[in-house]
């Protein structure tokens, strides 16, 4: 006798929260966890960010970057194991973590031409993925409010910026100072600041998710409690 074994509900799984509270690390282990695909949109921000910068163009000239939005390629891996991205075909995993795109990434991706570029991108891979397979995780500061509001899940994740600015500072290892720490902390907060008061989309809890405060939670525990919720979605 032959089982049939029926294939997964595609999912899509929308998780926002601010820099450093656990996203990235979360949503590879989700979906590598329940084989579905992931989308880091960080990275797409950062990817343009890093194209401006390459071409000369002033981050804060709004309506330089503005005029530019269109013309770079971005390409984003979804495979949760070895995402990739890249910009006119040229690999920019490595270069868009330096602090020179960090620094910048927030003014270009407060301009609303940008947002309309990469917020179309975003759509495009959701909607492929989630049409092809068990659905994606896609990760960001305004996915569950304005790129995907039909998700069928949407968590936002919070840390104290004393957490975040430790975790943080252990991921790029040498001595943990109370300077350095003060430093990355500082840093986290402007780049919150800044993503949250910005008018185009800003960084925002949307009012149906759920927020899970990941302080006092181990990156396995965080994971086991999302993938706990999908798996609820997806037997509702
Ligand atoms: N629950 C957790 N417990 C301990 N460390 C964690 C936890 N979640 C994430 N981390 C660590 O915190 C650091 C930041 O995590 P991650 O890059 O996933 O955050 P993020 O929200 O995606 O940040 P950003 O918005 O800046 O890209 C990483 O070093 C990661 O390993
Ligand atoms: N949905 C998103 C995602 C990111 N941004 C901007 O990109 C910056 C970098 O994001 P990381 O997750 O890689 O740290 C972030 O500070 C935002 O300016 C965004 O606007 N919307």
């Amino acid at each position: 006798m032959r089982t049939t074994v029926s294939a997964p509900t595609p999912v899509v799984v929308a998780i926002d929260g601010p820099s450093g509270t656990g996203k990235s690390s979360t949503s590879k282990g989700v979906a590598a966890r329940l084989g579905m695909a992931y989308l880091d949109t960080g990275a797409q921000y950062r990817a343009i960010t890093w194209w401006m910068l390459r071409q000369g163009i002033d981050p804060a000239d709004t309506a330089a970057v503005a005029a530019a939005a269109e013309k770079p390629e971005i390409v984003s891996g979804t495979d949760p194991l070895a995402p990739t991205i890249t910009v006119d075909g040229t690999d920019v995993s490595a270069p868009i973590r330096g602090a020179e795109v960090t620094g910048a990434v927030s003014a270009v991706s407060a301009v609303p031409e940008i947002r309309a570029r990469i917020t179309g991108l975003q759509r495009s891979i959701a909607e492929g993925a989630a049409a092809s397979g068990p659905g994606i995780v896609v990760e960001g500061r305004d996915i569950g409010t304005t790129v995907l509001p039909d998700a069928d899940l949407k968590i936002f994740l919070t840390a104290a910026p004393e957490v975040r600015a430790a975790r943080r500072s252990g991921e790029l290892g040498g001595p943990q100072d109370a300077a350095r720490l003060a430093a990355t902390r500082a840093d986290l907060v402007r780049r919150d600041t800044a993503d949250s008061s910005r008018t185009a989309s800003p960084l925002a809890r949307a009012g149906d998710a759920v927020e899970l405060d990941t302080g006092d939670l181990t990156l396995e525990q965080v994971v086991e409690r999302v993938v706990a919720m999908i798996e609820e979605r997806r037997s509702a």
